[in-house]
């Protein structure tokens, strides 16, 4: 880290966990998905990726994994010296994509096994992710059991079973019925207000996104890049009180506004 970096660190109250420094990404076929993004995301936000299909969402998240590399540009991870393989982060995918012959129990257990924790030795932690998502009574259930809400709160708490300050979250709850997607924006917002992680969701829903953001970062598409960063000033906790609020309306009208702006600009290129 330079004498620089570390003074910004050191006057900073609240430094990027994760730092996107102009990543650029073009496929082998050459398609451009993301043109000189730039994003830092710091403790404790919950930031919302907002654009249509096609502008880069998913692109990013998976740079940030590093499941994908950009082409040019640069991850920073400013506060932690560690390779990125081990940096604590979870990922949630719009699929469950659970093992469907294996129990509730083992497939949260997964991550944990696979760092080499016998069932053993992860049984409390296993049990505390499924009680954060209300399932601790479904542990010896099989996926095909399941409804699509509760598959997701299984995804989601296999996420959470290793203790990750940052999740990524790429559309997890588009392929579910508006109440259960209700259901459970309300409770990952209470797991996020009650353990203080960091949250970067993906979504095309400006609804959900004003939701539950305090940051929405607007993206256009062809070539996906970042064209507007909101503020969503409104206090948490939320809930059905603030979804029906002028408040809610009022910034759903104006980040409307601006992912209309967006498909515009993508629509010019
Ligand atoms: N492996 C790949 N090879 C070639 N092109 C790809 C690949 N993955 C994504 N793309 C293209 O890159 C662009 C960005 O894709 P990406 O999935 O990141 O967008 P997105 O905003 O998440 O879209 P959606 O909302 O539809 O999921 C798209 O044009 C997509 O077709």
């Amino acid at each position: 880290m330079t004498a620089m970096a570390q003074t910004k660190m050191q006057t900073d109250p609240n430094p990027a966990i994760v730092s996107l420094k102009g990543i650029s990404k073009t496929f082998s076929n050459g398609t451009v998905a993301l043109n000189n993004m730039s994003l830092d995301i710091r403790q404790g936000e919950f930031v919302s990726l907002l654009g249509p299909s096609g502008c880069g969402k998913s692109t990013a998240l998976r740079i940030i994994t590093g499941l994908t590399g950009p082409s040019t540009g640069r991850v920073d991870w400013p506060q932690e010296t560690a390779s990125a393989t081990e940096h604590e982060l979870s990922f949630v995918f719009q699929e469950p994509t659970l093992m469907p012959w294996a129990t509730v129990f083992a497939n949260v257990w997964l991550p944990l096994r696979l760092k080499g924790i016998s069932q053993r030795q992860a049984h409390d932690s296993v049990m505390e992710a499924l009680e954060m998502v209300g399932l601790a009574e479904f542990s010896k259930s099989y996926p095909r059991e399941l409804s699509g809400g509760m598959k997701m709160r299984v995804s989601i708490a296999r996420a959470l079973v290793t203790k990750p300050k940052l999740l990524l979250m790429d559309e997890p709850f588009a392929a579910l019925d508006e109440i259960t997607r209700f259901k459970l924006n309300n409770d990952l917002l209470h797991l996020w207000e009650t353990f203080g992680w960091t949250v970067v969701f993906v979504t095309h829903s400006v609804f959900e996104s004003v939701y539950l953001s305090d940051r929405i970062v607007v993206m256009a598409a062809r070539p996906g890049r970042v064209v507007n960063d909101m503020a969503i000033d409104a206090p948490y906790p939320r809930d059905e009180s603030f979804r029906t609020s002028t408040v809610y309306s009022g910034f759903c009208r104006e980040v409307s506004q601006a992912l209309h702006a967006a498909m515009d600009a993508g629509d010019d290129m």
